[in-house]
């Protein structure tokens, strides 16, 4: 597969190399304006760019009719309006919060976890993210993730940063140096604390996630989750 990489940062390097190791070719590295960037070679886009970039970059590839893997977080606003118009082109879409093995799984045991504790008001749900210090957004995508399958599936209206309101889910987020991405869901009562908790090693599982994405794209037409990918 002809690879061409939106974004050639952390995860873009680490892209390069997974994908290379399972015989892929990088054809395209793009860290700055897509404009003058030419994606004729690609069969497939990842873009790990910046929250300013992503809509731009997806929309791009739309045009072109490259099919693009996005993993870039912060830049949901447009979320529902690459949909339209990679409907509209019939083009190819995935995006990410997290595409980790791990952290999917980890959303399934979240939205269970929180339908059975729907029942039980004298625990506080509460989650809490770490990460890097050259992290751009807060929260993290994945955290904005597993508060939206709480609200789902609990009397939760919303989600909050840094305080507490009555019924949304406070989230904290903490910035520590070389920390890849940490995850807990706490469920706190007057007697005691139920956690789930992911914690990724390294950047590997985010980016061998994401070339799955794009090896399972490559030849389809549609908007498309992990969830599809992964068939949880
Ligand atoms: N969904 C998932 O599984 C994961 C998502 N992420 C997300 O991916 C994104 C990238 O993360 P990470 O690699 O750590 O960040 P980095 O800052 O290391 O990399 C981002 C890269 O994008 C470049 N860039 C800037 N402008 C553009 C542009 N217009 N087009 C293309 N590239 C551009 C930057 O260049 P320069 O430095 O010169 O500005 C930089 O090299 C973040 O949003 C992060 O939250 C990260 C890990 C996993
Ligand atoms: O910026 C990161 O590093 C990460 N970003 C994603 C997010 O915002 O959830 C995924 C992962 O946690 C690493």
């Amino acid at each position: 597969m002809k690879i061409a990489l939106l974004g050639y940062g952390k995860m873009g390097k680490t892209i390069e190399r997974l994908a290379v190791e399972r015989g892929h070719e990088i054809v395209l590295k793009v860290d700055n304006d897509i404009d003058n960037a030419d994606l004729s070679r690609a069969d497939v886009a990842i873009d790990f760019s910046v929250p300013d970039a992503a809509f731009k970059n997806i929309t791009a590839c739309f045009e072109k009719q490259v099919p693009v893997v996005s993993g870039t977080t912060g830049w949901l606003k447009r979320y529902d309006e690459a949909v339209e118009i990679c409907k509209k082109q019939e083009a190819a879409f995935i995006y990410a919060s997290n595409y980790s093995l791990g952290v999917n799984l980890f959303f399934e045991l979240n939205r269970n976890l929180a339908k059975l504790m729907q029942r039980f008001s004298e625990y506080n749900v509460a989650i809490e993210e770490i990460h890097h210090t050259q992290k751009l957004d807060a929260p993290s995508g994945t955290a904005i993730t597993l508060a939206e399958q709480i609200i789902e599936n609990s009397d939760k209206t919303g989600w909050q940063l840094d305080s507490i309101r009555e019924n949304e889910i406070p989230v904290t987020a903490k910035r520590i140096e070389n920390v890849p991405g940490t995850h807990t869901i706490s469920y706190n009562s007057e007697v005691d604390t139920i956690k789930i908790e992911h914690v990724a090693h390294s950047r590997d599982g985010f980016a061998l996630g994401a070339i799955i994405a794009a090896e399972w794209l490559q030849h389809k037409k549609g908007v498309f989750s992990m969830k599809d990918v992964l068939g949880l």
